[in-house]
């Protein structure tokens, strides 16, 4: 990419979330993600091109130097900062506003700094052989998946409800989205196929911003409002047949609808399971509390109770709950420690650089959190320390993994383009074609310090609100369901499931 060359035509929309606006090339397998800003400061940056480029280099560096050891330098692509012409990216914001969605109309690309973010484009990866089928790329936003089990949990509901199912119930309540979604990411992360496997399926039904689908590096399905093909299930089976038509379900050219979700979902839990590429580890990750499960999960108990196992300890998902449960007081009982710090920086200022609250974020950061010690002493150093890591668990539970998926058997056709003898043999055989994958995490940007107290107003608002009124809203604030599964599929998920 040459910066002096930019042409806004060889960028399209790509994606947005709260802080950033992603562009795609057209031809290159790269993306630019830019900052945002509220839309009351699009007239004036509300910081300098200085601190816009400081902003940018933090987040690689909190991706590089921080996230990546802990998360597993396989897993994280961090990217690199770029200086664009003011007038490409202007014009590259005039060209993209009429594709964002509503809901986040009310930021604005930043314009002023020219400052992105160039990182490779993981919805359409190069692959080490070319290949004619495009990439299927699944972007899961799981966020936390463990309990919470620190002594300073003031409501007994907390340890038993998980995070994400109680705000489903307070984000419906204050109107922003109208369904409440059956996902629960402690099914997810549990390692428990049958469970992993009803999570993925209530994401379909609901994906809310927790799951995206791309083929060929387009957005085939999501909930973004206003496109309502997007989330059309008879459209997603369609794309998906291709991929998954197979052995004698190929020959007849049928494969039933729920077969084919059946086969597709699978194939994810396995790329969930794996260790990222394909290595395969069987160490069982058993570490720390909150295996147990969310009661308001509408997974059946009875097998939940013989099903918690964990993750291969290798896997994405183990690494990113690992990485989450560096949140060890939860913010009950972090908060104090926040204070400590906050007083300390309002008597002394000039502390905030040494104590690296806005960065650098280094070895020596890294260091800081890793080396806390394990009882408060009472000291700033111990404050400092369960901070940093609590923004760091922060980060792990609200980034995306992004799953990459292409036909392996692709790699197998003979030169006249007919299927080898492998895969012949699939197409007698019952199981799901094999794939080639990959996994990567992305949205690894720090958070910062100052959000700490919004972290605890809001988990306050989540917790008031499913207690006062969560557990018994109206059936019909559940998803309308697509009609692929009927009532007792809902509740027996093991009737969708091929034997493994
Ligand atoms: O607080 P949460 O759990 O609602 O998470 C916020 C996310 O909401 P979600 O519940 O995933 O819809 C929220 O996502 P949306 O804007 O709702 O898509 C952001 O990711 C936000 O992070 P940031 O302030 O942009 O750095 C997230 O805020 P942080 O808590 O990570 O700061
Ligand atoms: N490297 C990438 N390759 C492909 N797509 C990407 C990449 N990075 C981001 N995206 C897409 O852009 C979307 C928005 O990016 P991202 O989640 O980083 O924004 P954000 O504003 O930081 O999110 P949040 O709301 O969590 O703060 C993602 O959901 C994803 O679909």
């Amino acid at each position: 990419m040459e910066v002096d060359k930019m042409d806004e035509n060889e960028w399209r929309y790509h994606g947005e979330g709260n802080k950033s606006l992603v562009v795609s090339h057209v031809q290159l397998s790269i993306v630019l993600r830019l900052l945002k800003y509220p839309a009351e400061d699009s007239e004036n940056p509300p910081q300098t091109v200085e601190q816009a480029f400081r902003q940018v280099q933090n987040i690689v560096d909190f991706s590089s130097n921080v996230m990546s050891c802990l998360l597993g330098e396989k897993f994280v692509h961090s990217g690199e900062v770029v200086k664009l012409p003011l007038e490409f990216v202007r014009q590259l914001s005039i060209k993209v506003q009429h594709q964002r969605p509503a809901s986040r109309r009310d930021k604005v690309m930043d314009i002023y700094s020219g400052c992105a973010l160039c990182l490779p484009n993981l919805t359409s990866p190069t692959l080490h052989q070319p290949t004619h089928t495009p990439t299927l790329c699944i972007e899961i936003k799981p966020k936390c998946g463990f309990l919470p089990y620190s002594k300073h949990v003031s409501q007994d509901i907390k340890t038993k409800v998980c995070r994400f199912c109680m705000h489903q119930h307070y984000k419906v309540a204050m109107g922003m989205w109208k369904r409440r979604s059956r996902y629960c990411p402690i099914d997810l992360f549990s390692g428990n196929r049958q469970r992993m496997h009803f999570a993925i399926r209530q994401l379909i039904e609901e994906p809310q911003n927790n799951l995206k689908i791309f083929k060929g590096g387009q957005c085939i399905f999501s909930s973004l409002e206003g496109i309502d093909d997007l989330m059309d299930l008879n459209s997603l089976l369609h794309h998906l047949r291709p991929y998954f038509q197979y052995g004698n379900n190929r020959i007849n050219s049928h494969m039933t609808s729920k077969a084919l979700l059946n086969d597709f979902i699978q194939v994810l839990v396995n790329a969930l399971l794996s260790a990222g590429s394909g290595d395969g580890g069987v160490v069982m990750d058993r570490r720390g509390e909150g295996w147990s499960s969310c009661e308001a999960s509408m997974f059946n108990k009875e097998r939940t109770r013989h099903g918690s196992q964990g993750s291969p300890s290798n896997s994405v998902l183990s690494r990113l709950r690992q990485t989450q449960m560096l949140d060890t007081l939860d913010i009950e009982g972090l908060y104090p420690l926040y204070r400590r710090v906050e007083q300390h920086l309002q008597d002394f200022p000039k502390e905030r650089t040494r104590l690296q609250m806005d960065g650098p974020y280094n070895e020596a950061f890294l260091e800081k959190l890793q080396k806390c010690p394990s009882d408060d002493d009472g000291s700033l150093e111990y404050a400092v320390s369960k901070v940093h890591q609590y923004r760091v668990a922060m980060t792990a539970k609200d980034s995306q993994i992004m799953v990459a998926l292409v036909p392996s058997c692709e790699e197998e056709e003979d030169d006249e383009g007919l299927p080898s003898q492998r895969q012949l043999r699939d197409f007698v055989s019952s199981r799901p074609p094999a794939f080639s994958y990959s996994v990567s995490i992305l949205d690894l940007d720090p958070k910062p310090f100052d959000n700490i107290p919004r972290q605890l107003h809001l988990d306050h608002n989540i917790v008031s609100c499913y207690l006062r009124s969560g557990c018994a809203l109206p059936k019909g604030a559940l998803p309308s369901h697509s009609g692929l599964f009927s009532a007792a599929e809902r509740e027996d998920c093991t009737l969708l499931f091929h034997p493994v």
